[in-house]
């Protein structure tokens, strides 16, 4: 909803009108658009001068009733809490369904995505995947031998990034709800775990996505939420902080060490890790972009711009 609350006061009766036509679309931006008007107004004593309706105007049955800014001001508020009461309660509901639909379809997922042949590459040496269905894949091994394979769901090599969204992101809005999610790309070198989870700049994968949905929906929630960011990589058996610049020179310091804790409510602990807040998408994209910069690569025969680690 694209409303303008810097409307002079003398528009009340007409924004007024305007919000309470809009009232099938319950949104926070609503209620935060009501809010503004409000606040707007001299809270102490009513500018009645300023938002008395024209003379000509008295004659419309909406006017006749509420010439008083104070009564309009209280039924506003009234109003107000009623939506916000709704927009909790929706919340609750909404939060229940997502965890019906997740524990119904399994709290741990493993999906399959096959890549398709790139330009240029040499296939022959390559077995050949079949999709069968939604969820089972076959591995051609020899002229007559194949190897059927089971997953919750796999992905052909026409599948898009939007494709693969779609599945993940109800794990991923989870976490605002306070639940752990973890979404792991894992597999041989140049099998496309890059692609999928960061993407091209025209096909973003499920990282710049899932940070976009995030803060998408902690803006179009009731709450407030406090986000950081950390960027961490397990490399032949070390840790290593993303955010932090890596030492170029024998005599620059050596960054802290990390080390990896459980708590006592079981989760995961990391000391000395970086962890920065972030307000929003552009701020988490900008420290994901400067912490990709220190990724291990190195080349391999199946890819010459190698991550050398799963995602
Ligand atoms: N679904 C896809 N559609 C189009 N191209 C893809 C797809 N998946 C991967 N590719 C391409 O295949 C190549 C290898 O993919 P990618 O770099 O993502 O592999 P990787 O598993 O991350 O490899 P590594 O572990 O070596 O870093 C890249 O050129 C990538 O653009």
């Amino acid at each position: 909803m694209n409303m303008d609350t810097r409307k002079p006061v003398g528009n009340l009766a007409e924004s007024i009108r305007s919000l309470l036509g809009l009232k099938a679309n319950l949104t926070s931006s609503w209620a935060d658009s009501v809010s503004d008007i409000i606040k707007s107004l001299p809270s102490e004593e009513p500018r009645t001068d300023r938002i008395k309706p024209a003379k000509s105007e008295t004659t419309n049955s909406f006017d006749d009733k509420e010439v008083n800014s104070g009564t309009i001001i209280l039924k506003l508020k009234d109003e107000l809490a009623a939506l916000t009461a709704y927009i909790n309660q929706l919340n609750i509901q909404r939060r229940q369904v997502l965890n019906e639909f997740l524990d119904l379809k399994g709290n741990i997922r493993v999906f399959c995505r096959i890549r398709p042949i790139t330009v240029g590459e040499n296939s022959s040496h390559l077995s050949t995947v079949v999709t069968l269905d939604s969820s089972n894949a076959l591995l051609k091994l020899a002229e007559n031998k194949s190897k059927r394979y089971s997953f919750d769901k796999v992905f052909h090599p026409g599948s898009s990034q939007d494709d693969v969204f779609l599945e993940v992101e109800p794990v991923i809005k989870t976490a605002l709800d306070g639940y752990n999610a973890c979404i792991f790309a894992y597999g041989q070198t140049g099998t496309g775990k890059t692609y999928t989870m960061e993407g091209t700049p025209d096909c973003p994968g499920v990282v710049p996505r899932a940070m976009e949905v995030l803060f998408k929906q902690a803006v179009d929630s009731n709450h407030a939420f406090l986000f950081s960011f950390s960027m961490l990589e397990i490399y032949l058996g070390n840790l290593k902080d993303l955010l932090v610049p890596q030492s170029t020179k024998v005599t620059d310091p050596l960054p802290p060490s990390l080390s990896v804790h459980t708590d006592p409510k079981g989760g995961i602990e990391i000391d000395n890790l970086v962890s920065i807040q972030v307000s929003d998408f552009n701020q988490a994209l900008s420290l994901y972009r400067l912490g990709r910069r220190f990724r291990s690569t190195a080349s391999t025969n199946s890819n010459i711009a190698s991550s050398r680690s799963h995602w």
